[in-house]
Order: C-alpha cells, then structure tokens, then sequence
C-alpha cells in the first residue's frame, strides 16, 4: 500500500463548547461538523484514504451522524490527549503503509481544497509542511487582566491543521517522544526530532470550532453556502415539459412522398404548401407545444409565398433553435405515421438518422413507429397520410 491518508482526529471531548454531545457530532445544517470533514477529503481526488480516530464512548454517535461515510474509512480508538490520538491513529496506519499523512481536526470543517492540494504536493516531495495563517492582531502578554509586555508578531503565524508529513517521518517523530502531553500539534513533534516544516498559507475560514462563538459563526458560515447552493441549483434547475403534435396531408398525383426528412418512391405525393412532410410538420408542432409557442402555421403562414415547396426540414430546425435559444434540451421525440402505404419498415433507420441530425440530438433519442387504421378512414381509403408526435424538452424553470 502507499498513497496518501488523512488522520482525522475525532476522539476530543469539546470541554470548552460545554455541549451535550462532543461537539464534531453537533450539527451544522442538515450535516454533523464530522461528517463535513470527512466529505471535504474523501471528495479530495489526491486522498487514497481517510483513518478516523474516534472515542471508545462515541460508537453509536459515529454510527448516527455519520452514517453515510461509515464504509468508507477505517476507524480506530483515540487516547487522552490529542497527541496521544494521532499516535494511535500512526500505529493503525502501519499496515496501510502510506508515503504521505495528514493529520486533521474533526473540528475544522472549512479546509480550502487547495489548502489541500498544495499540504499533498508537499508530502510527496518529501516535505512536512502546515496550513497556517499570518497573525494580524497586536499581541499582548497579560496576568491578571493586566498587560505585561508586548510580543512583536512579526513572523508569527497561527498554526492549523492540516499538517502533512511523509508516514515514516511523523510516526518515528510520535515513537521517539515519551510524554506526548506537552505537544498540541504535530508540527512540534516533528521538530522535536529535527525536522524542519514549511507553511501552506491558509486562512481565518479554516478555523476550529473550539467555544459556543465558534459554533454560531461555523453555523452563519453554512447557513450562507446553503443559500448560495441553493440559489445556484434553482437557477440551473430544469423542468421537463411535453408537447403533442398532429397533422395530415392528402395525396395527389405525384411519385414520391417526403416522411421524416426521407423521400420515398410512390405511386402519388402528399399535397401540401411546403414539401408536406407530415411527419417532420407533427414533430415541428410538439416541439414548438412543449415551448407554448404556438404552432407551425403561427411561424410559417401558408399564406406566405416564401414557404412554397420548402423542405420541412427548416420548420424542425427552427423549432430545435427556439428550444436551444432558451437554454433547453430536446430529451425525446417520438413520431407515429398512420398509413396503408408506402411501407415505413424498411425506411424507419434512414429517417431515425435523419431526424436526429436535424435536431443535432442522438438517434437513440428518436423513435419513429407507423401503423395502419386498418383500412378504416381517410387513411385506409389511403387518400391521405395522417402522423402523431410527442416531444420532451427540458427548459430552465420558469419560476
Ligand atoms: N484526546 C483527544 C483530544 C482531541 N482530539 C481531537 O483533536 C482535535 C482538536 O482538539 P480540540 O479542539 O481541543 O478538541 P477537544 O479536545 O474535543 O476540545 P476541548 O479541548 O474543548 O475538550 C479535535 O478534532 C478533537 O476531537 C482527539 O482526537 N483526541
Ligand atoms: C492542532 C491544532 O489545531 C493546531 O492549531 C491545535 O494545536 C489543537 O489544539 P487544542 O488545544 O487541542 O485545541
């Protein structure tokens, strides 16, 4: 095995937040403050891996609120003092043998994905390296609520996590030290052995929810990406619709018939102002019904010379454009033709492509299907060709 693995340590208490429940189990939102960090790095295409270290007593509370990652991580128990838990998660990631870990709070939900990245890159070129953020606040020693002595920040850094190592390196470092209880991070276990770290510069978002303050601003932080998902998911949001369309044309002396974009050999033609495709005019209408933008004759008047002997393919064409032009997608369309003859059976394949390439969609999207009405009517009489058609569209909503 090798790769990279994120440690998440989850097996603190929350003293400070003085909640009911350690506090990587509250919820923000709909999500417990664990399972967002979980997300955050098993949605990370560069993570092979994700080890949570949780408490004894929290097997149940795991189980509930972070059911839906449940079988993709491996668990094991944490100890007393942070420190102490990142040792035991090292220890349970020997087998694994991973080149590169980062070790992470439960309690930091908001890590930037490149935060992420760069803390990875790092790790594989042999680095350790920590996400961390400039202090930009004066900085006082105080005793007593009294002010003692300034501290020059400059050069100081508040120290985050995640905090990204090669395995040997920061497991060795935790092996090496014997009283773990005067660490707080990781980073200053591997100086201690000599090692030198980097700074993947990170910001105020990633902070640990660590007191009720942290809490009310984790929950405004979530409040406001749910908003904003949600307004981006209402405007990509499409509905589907169906249009229903129907037309006939009677024959005349001729010698071919046009259905579906396709000339056939007969022994009369279909009458009609334009080429009088029966087939492509229903499709036209559905399309044009799913829109609510009227009909064929509304477009292409009869009455208008220009429309003379036209091929229909034109129609459909514009009626594909008007889906198109308002940011929709033609899904389905589904043509009946009902004569006694000409046969379509051995014409359906042709006029399936043809179809298809006029509304630029894939044949597998297209269906044309023929009956006859059993002798009966106009069309049994086969004094003229009748054709039946069904679109489904999908259009941003309209509300
Ligand atoms: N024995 C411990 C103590 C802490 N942590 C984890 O280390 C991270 C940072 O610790 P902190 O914010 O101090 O969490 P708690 O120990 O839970 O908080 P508190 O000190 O207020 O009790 C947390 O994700 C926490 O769950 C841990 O795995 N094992
Ligand atoms: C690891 C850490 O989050 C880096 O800022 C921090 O040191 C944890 O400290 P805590 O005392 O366990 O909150």
């Amino acid at each position: 095995m090798s790769g990279t693995w994120a440690i998440i340590v989850a097996a603190g208490r929350g003293s400070r937040i003085g909640a009911d429940l350690p506090k990587q189990y509250l919820k923000l939102g709909d999500s417990s403050i664990l399972a967002l960090t979980l997300d955050n790095f098993l949605q990370h295409s560069n993570i092979d891996g994700v080890l949570v270290v949780t408490h004894p007593d929290d097997e149940e509370l795991f189980k509930r609120e972070c059911s839906e990652f449940a079988d993709k991580v491996h668990i094991t128990f944490g100890g007393a003092t942070r420190q102490e838990s990142v040792l035991n998660g090292l220890q349970a990631l020997e087998s694994m043998r991973p080149d590169v870990v980062l070790v992470h709070d439960a309690a930091r939900p908001f890590t930037n994905h490149d935060v992420i990245t760069k803390l990875i890159h790092a790790g594989n070129s042999g680095k350790a390296a920590i996400a961390a953020f400039p202090v930009v606040d004066s900085l006082k020693q105080v005793s007593n609520n009294i002010i003692l002595k300034n501290v020059d920040r400059n050069g100081l850094w508040h120290a985050q996590t995640p905090q990204a190592f090669p395995f040997d390196v920061i497991r060795d470092a935790h092996f090496a030290i014997e009283d773990l209880s005067n660490y707080t991070d990781d980073a200053a276990v591997a100086e201690a052995s000599g090692h030198q770290i980097s700074i993947v510069t990170s910001g105020k978002e990633n902070f640990k929810i660590t007191t009720p303050e942290d809490l009310v601003q984790a929950t405004m932080t979530i409040n406001n990406r749910q908003t904003k998902e949600y307004k981006m998911a209402k405007e990509h949001q499409m509905e589907s619709r169906t249009g229903f369309g129907y037309d006939v044309h009677c024959f005349e002396e001729g010698d071919h018939v046009t259905l579906c974009g396709v000339d056939i050999p007969h022994i009369k033609k279909l009458k009609g102002h334009s080429d009088a495709d029966v087939g492509l005019h229903a499709l036209t209408d559905a399309i044009l019904g799913a829109l609510c933008e009227g009909d064929i004759g509304t477009h292409f008047p009869p009455s208008d010379p220009q429309w003379k002997g036209a091929l229909s393919d034109q129609f459909l064409v514009f009626a594909r454009d008007r889906v198109l032009a308002r940011q929709g997608k033609i899904i389905h369309v589904d043509v009946t033709l009902v004569c006694e003859k000409p046969k379509i059976g051995p014409n359906r394949e042709l006029m399936v492509t043809k179809m298809a390439e006029i509304l630029d969609i894939n044949p597998n999207r297209v269906s044309i299907k023929a009956t006859t009405s059993e002798k009966l009517g106009f069309t049994g009489r086969e004094e003229g060709i009748a054709a039946q058609a069904v679109a489904t569209i999908q259009l941003p909503s309209a509300d």
